[in-house]
């Protein structure tokens, strides 16, 4: 179509942020640039004002109504290059014409397969890796602990279950041996009962483990204690009490069994650790710090070990749906008794519990079990600490208000 059948009445011309005239002064209203690669000619959409009936050289077109102008724009318009194009059109029919082409769809479907392939053997690799392991696990008592021992049991590995309770780990042990749903053969775990706070126990129970085995694949730190209160009114004893819990007990055992990791070139530690192993919340102090020595001794440990053939995996759940608030110690040594509301809209331990397994069978470094705001808030720490500090320290003035009142 001809610039002269362009209509006659006054409109505006609009192209994304631009407003020009067209030649002879008359001003288009709202003309939208349709696909134009450089060479084809302009096709223009002329979009009319509602109420406005307007002829463009069409029947009575109102709303959008595309002209062909079959002519390249007129010299005196000048649009910047990047106007002409649709690139968004353009790309579509591009990646179209690239998948349709010969070689893209043999290449896609080879990918598709070799990553199935990697997937199958990975967890081939993993199943082989826990069958017949012996796998040894704190706190199996209860919470995330009780969880690992099924996935544990029903991939196949040979399970030391650890606790201060005889009676919760022998009836654990008889709900192993009733369940069905191994496709594995099962074996029929240990028990062994010590308390972490008691280093003798501790290596009573390293030297009761191996002669009864001769080895262990797998040590999962797993049995915690958590704390609820104020620094200033917090006695030693109890900050000492959670770190023996969750540190030198720990450590104590790993360093137990580690000679003979060490011997047979082979072995894996895992701690569980926590998000509070990361960052540091008001109100937790012994726990975070418990946590945050984890952290750190097994970060060490994993460079020491690494060219003996031993594994280190830290593991940093989130809130996880178990007793730990119930069991968590206050400022003067009582328990807390309370379950919280964070703790109780937790992740479900079997989930978790399946995470370590995963974790464990893929040789994972370090893992962070956390949704979206606590995964964050880890970066924050690292990348912005003065504005994770001042959330913390409105987080503290808030609890404390909410004690006080
Ligand atoms: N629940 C949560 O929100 C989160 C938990 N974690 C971590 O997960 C791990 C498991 O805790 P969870 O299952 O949640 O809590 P639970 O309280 O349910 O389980 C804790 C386990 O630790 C054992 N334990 C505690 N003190 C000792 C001790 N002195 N000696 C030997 N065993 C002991 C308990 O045994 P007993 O039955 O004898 O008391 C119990 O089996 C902990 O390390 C915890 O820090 C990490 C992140 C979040
Ligand atoms: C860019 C925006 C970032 C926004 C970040 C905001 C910071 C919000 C703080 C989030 C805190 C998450 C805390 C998670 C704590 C946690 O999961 O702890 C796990 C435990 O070990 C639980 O133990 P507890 O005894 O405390 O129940």
């Amino acid at each position: 179509m001809p610039a002269t059948a362009w209509p006659a009445k006054r409109c505006h011309v609009r192209i994304r942020d631009l407003n020009w005239q067209t030649p002879g002064h008359r001003e288009l209203e709202h003309v939208h640039l349709t696909a134009m690669p450089p060479g084809r000619p302009l096709e223009m959409i002329f979009n009319f004002p509602l109420g406005v009936r307007e002829t463009c050289g069409q029947e009575d077109a109102c709303g959008p109504s595309p002209i062909h102008l079959g002519v390249t724009p007129p010299r005196n318009i000048h649009l910047p290059r990047a106007e002409y194009i649709d690139w968004k059109s353009l790309l579509k029919v591009g990646v179209m014409d690239f998948i349709t082409s010969t070689a893209i769809l043999p290449l896609l479907c080879g990918c598709v397969g070799i990553f199935s392939l990697f997937k199958l053997l990975q967890r081939l690799r993993m199943k082989a890796y826990l069958r017949n392991a012996v796998v040894v696990i704190t706190g199996a008592t209860s919470g995330l602990g009780r969880e690992c021992a099924k996935v544990f049991y029903a991939a196949g590995a040979r399970l030391v279950l650890c606790g201060r309770n005889r009676e919760a780990l022998d009836e654990l042990t008889r709900e192993l041996a009733a369940s069905q749903a191994a496709k594995v053969q099962t074996h029929s775990p240990y028990t062994v009962t010590f308390d972490l706070t008691d280093p003798g126990t501790i290596v009573a129970a390293t030297a009761e483990i191996l002669q009864c085995f001769g080895h262990v694949d797998v040590l999962i730190n797993n049995a915690g204690v958590s704390y609820r209160g104020a620094i200033v009114d917090t006695t030693m004893d109890v900050d000492k009490r959670v770190m023996e819990t969750n540190y030198f007990g720990p450590i104590a055992l790993t360093k137990a069994l580690l000679p003979s990791m060490i011997q047979r070139r082979q072995g894996h530690v895992v701690a569980i650790s926590s998000i509070q192993g990361k960052i540091s919340l008001p109100f937790r102090s012994a726990y975070a710090a418990s946590k945050h020595a984890t952290q750190a001794f097994f970060d060490c440990l994993r460079a020491e070990v690494e060219q003996c053939g031993i594994e280190v995996t830290v593991i940093s759940p989130s809130y996880i749906h178990t007793s730990l608030s119930l069991n968590a110690v206050t400022a003067d040594g009582s328990r807390y008794g309370v379950m919280d509301e964070k703790t109780a809209q937790g992740r479900s331990p079997v989930e978790v519990a399946r995470d370590v397994l995963a974790a464990v069978g893929k040789r994972k470094k370090d893992v962070i079990l956390a949704d979206l705001l606590p995964s964050l808030a880890v970066y924050l720490r690292t990348l912005a600490p003065g504005l994770f500090f001042s959330l913390m320290a409105s987080r503290a003035r808030k609890e404390r208000k909410s004690k006080t009142c």
